[in-house]
């Protein structure tokens, strides 16, 4: 055992990886905004709005208080969508330890300040430096976590020590981790996967095969691979759980909420009424957003997700997108070929 940790964030993935790190023994305190909830998750062990699916260890307890939850715990972990990371970020900002490991779960870009999480947690968090931050991605639904089936994520931090230890209290007998020093590829994977699926979704929900399917698997990557690039990242970080792995999970997975977006939207639905009853959050659809601003920012083509941005935010019908995207002009599969010549 090593000590009460603290969970902010009670939806679904907050939710499982709190079971993960109860069922390893340490008490676990997670913050929920809602107290009908939280008296659901202390009296009846089950978290019924998010992941309903999970029986709960009694040693994972709720709270509404965010210093209660923060009280001394020996790590914390940032387990909210990203669009609400910044505010939770300042809730707690004076009440977090600085000297306990601070662990991210999170998966996207924040609109405007076009900032990833570790950005974020670092302007947020006075005293907290890069050396305390691990970031966990990687292949992994909730509902499957929770149901204790196999799966591999991957612990990125720039700190052997820290990561080393962020690993083993991950580490179960259901759940492997794996290390890695690249925080930009690990967490533009994470990000950028889930855009890419909207995509994908799109493309069943039009009736396509599996041809189209792989081509928007292996070009998404490229994608990923450029943004992260430009973050400085490594490319070799995108083969792994955190890039292709998650793409795979993502685009082909029937859980996944951005899948699931993509898909309805493919079938001719509008974009409104999907969101509105999925009752999760699809990360991807604003990380499209921040995705697409970042890729102008920076001078760098990435076709899937501008064209998924057009979808999503300017009315453009899916299938002009396809065509648009199918018409583009004939390139080399890797940048460093150069261009292509006419013949
Ligand atoms: N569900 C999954 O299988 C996985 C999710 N993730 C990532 O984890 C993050 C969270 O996703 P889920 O838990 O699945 O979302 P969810 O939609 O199941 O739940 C979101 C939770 O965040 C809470 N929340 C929203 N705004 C908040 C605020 N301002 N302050 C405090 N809490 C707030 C909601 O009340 C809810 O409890 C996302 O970035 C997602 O991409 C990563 C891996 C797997
Ligand atoms: O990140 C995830 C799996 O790794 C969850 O994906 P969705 O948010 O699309 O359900």
């Amino acid at each position: 055992m090593a000590g009460k940790v603290a969970v902010l964030g009670a939806g679904a993935w907050g939710t499982a990886l709190a079971k993960v790190l109860a069922d390893k023994g340490d008490p676990v305190a997670m913050y929920c905004r809602r107290p009908d909830l939280v008296d659901q998750i202390n009296r009846e062990h089950v978290n019924g709005r998010y992941l309903p699916s999970a029986k709960l260890p009694a040693t994972l307890t709720a709270t509404v208080d965010p210093e209660e939850a923060l009280d001394r715990a020996s790590m914390v972990v940032f387990v909210a969508p990203s669009h609400a990371t910044r505010e939770v970020a300042r809730l707690v900002a004076r009440k977090v330890p600085t000297d306990s490991p601070i662990v991210s779960a999170t998966k996207g870009i924040e609109n405007d300040s076009l900032t990833f999480i570790d950005e974020i947690l670092a302007a947020e968090l006075p005293g907290a430096t890069h050396r305390h931050f691990s970031f966990l991605s990687g292949p992994s639904f909730a509902k499957e976590l929770a149901a204790e089936l196999p799966t591999g994520v991957v612990i990125a931090s720039t700190e052997t020590r820290v990561r080393e230890h962020v690993m083993n209290r991950f580490h179960t007998s259901y759940m492997r981790t794996y290390a890695s020093k690249d925080i930009p590829g690990v967490e533009c994977g994470g990000a950028i996967k889930n855009v890419i699926a909207i995509a994908a979704g799109a493309a069943d929900g039009l009736g396509f095969g599996h041809n189209t399917r792989a081509m928007l698997i292996t070009r998404g990557l490229s994608e990923m691979v450029k943004l992260s690039l430009a973050r400085g990242g490594e490319a070799i970080t995108l083969a792994g759980l955190a890039g292709m792995g998650d793409l795979v999970l993502t685009c082909t997975g029937e859980l996944s909420r951005n899948r699931t977006v993509g898909l309805e939207l493919g079938k001719g639905r509008k974009l409104n009424d999907i969101l509105t009853g999925l009752g999760h959050v699809a990360e991807g659809v604003k990380t499209a957003k921040s995705a697409y601003d970042l890729s102008r920012r920076l001078g760098i083509e990435l076709p899937i997700i501008s064209e998924t941005y057009r979808v999503l935010y300017e009315d453009k019908p899916v299938l002009t997108a396809v065509k648009d995207l199918m018409g583009r002009e004939l390139t080399a599969e890797f940048e460093s070929m150069g261009a292509i010549r006419t013949v």
